[in-house]
């Protein structure tokens, strides 16, 4: 594994704008943050060659920029339960009766979830036209609007029907944060602080256009080398093996970020444990989750034992342990076989939340 992972450049292209390239060959598209980023929309389906266009946005209707081409306008809601294949099925429908054709261009604006349903219309319509994101959320702005996985979920569980349908440029507007919630704000932060651990460390307390930009370079970089999720891109997952378990046995209370940023406290302990990393560096781990404000202490009655359960369904378990991304003299990689007990012992030696 690399101890330094693969980071993309960063571009100023304009007074207080950056522009990450993700080098995907043919499939390459820039991803654009700043304060005022979506008015470059015009420009963006103008490159595409687009004649007319499928807004799809789940914020207020002059959140998207006039796109410079007849648009069709189509309201939606961010949220879990929207992200459904009826949804795909019915924006689909919307863009035919608008008579949008292969070479035109699909808009979302919103959060994660409207960015992978969008995606996904977009990457079913005419077996795939191209797709602009406009994300809204901050968590929505550094991972899910980029590296082209899409998906909806179905009854039995989260994003299991989806396409790799990489978009043609995402533009992440930081006026759009403006109105965020705090607690997306932290769910964001969860995101961040675990990239802290992967190669963009040193961002606690930086303007959000700065840590925004360098966690996309980050995943731009990693999603250049493997965009498939064959190997190197598992290494995004840091945090998530506990973090999954604890958004499932918490019914999905925890928000993704706050459930990933307590799975990164315990991915610090864990390496640790296993003698792969130091107790500075292990400490490390709290200080960045708190800095943020981001929860690190495993919920009241959460019982290690449930937990080792659900993530033992996780995909990357074996039949002798279970799977995580860990720190390590060479840095992040993907550790197999991680012993049952050492977990069971790291997860029974977690800070607790107070019983409320
Ligand atoms: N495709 C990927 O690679 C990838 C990566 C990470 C996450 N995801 C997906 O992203 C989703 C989570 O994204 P999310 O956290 O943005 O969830 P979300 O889309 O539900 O948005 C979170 C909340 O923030 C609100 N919101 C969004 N933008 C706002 C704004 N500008 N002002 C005020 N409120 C705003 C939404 O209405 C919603 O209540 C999950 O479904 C996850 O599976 C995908
Ligand atoms: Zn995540």
């Amino acid at each position: 594994m690399l101890a330094t992972l693969p980071l993309s450049p960063i571009e100023r292209i304009a007074a207080d704008h950056r522009r990450i390239p993700v080098e995907l060959g043919p499939r390459s598209y820039p991803v654009d943050i700043g304060a005022g980023v979506r008015r470059t929309l015009p420009d963006v389906v103008a490159a595409i060659g687009a004649r007319r266009a499928a807004i799809v946005s789940a914020r207020p209707l002059d959140a998207v920029p006039d796109p410079g081409v007849p648009a069709l306008r189509l309201a939606a809601r961010d949220g879990e339960a929207d992200k459904t294949l009826a949804n795909v099925e019915a924006l689909c429908s919307r863009f035919a009766d608008f008579g949008l054709t292969r070479g035109d261009v699909v808009i979302s604006c919103g959060g994660g979830t409207t960015t992978d349903v969008v995606g996904l219309a977009a990457a079913l319509y005419h077996r795939g036209v191209a797709v602009v994101h406009l994300p809204t959320s901050l968590l929505a702005q550094v991972d899910a609007s980029v590296g082209g996985k899409t998906a909806v979920n179905l009854p039995a569980g989260k994003n299991l029907v989806g396409a790799y349908w990489q978009p043609s440029a995402v533009l992440c507007d930081t006026d759009y944060l403006a109105t965020l919630p705090r607690r997306e704000w932290i769910n964001g932060y969860g995101e961040i602080a675990r990239a802290h651990f992967i190669g963009a460390p040193g961002l606690l307390g930086r303007p959000v256009a700065e840590q925004i930009a360098a966690s996309v370079a980050l995943k731009a970089g990693v999603v250049a080398r493997d965009e498939r999720d064959s190997h190197l891109r598992h290494i995004l997952n840091y945090g998530h093996t506990l973090g999954h378990a604890l958004e499932r046995t918490t019914d999905y209370a925890l928000r993704h970020g706050e459930a990933v940023a307590v799975g990164t406290v315990f991915a610090g302990r864990l390496a640790g444990a296993l003698g792969r990393i130091g107790p500075e560096r292990i400490r490390e781990h709290l200080d960045v989750v708190q800095g943020y404000g981001l929860p690190a202490a495993l919920p009241a009655g959460v019982e290690p034992a449930e937990l080792v359960a659900v993530m033992r369904l996780d995909k990357k378990s074996t039949s002798t342990g279970l799977t995580f991304v860990l720190d390590g003299a060479h840095g992040p990689e993907l550790v197999p076989d991680v012993d049952e007990d050492v977990v069971l012992a790291a997860l029974a030696a977690m800070p607790r939340e107070d019983p409320a």
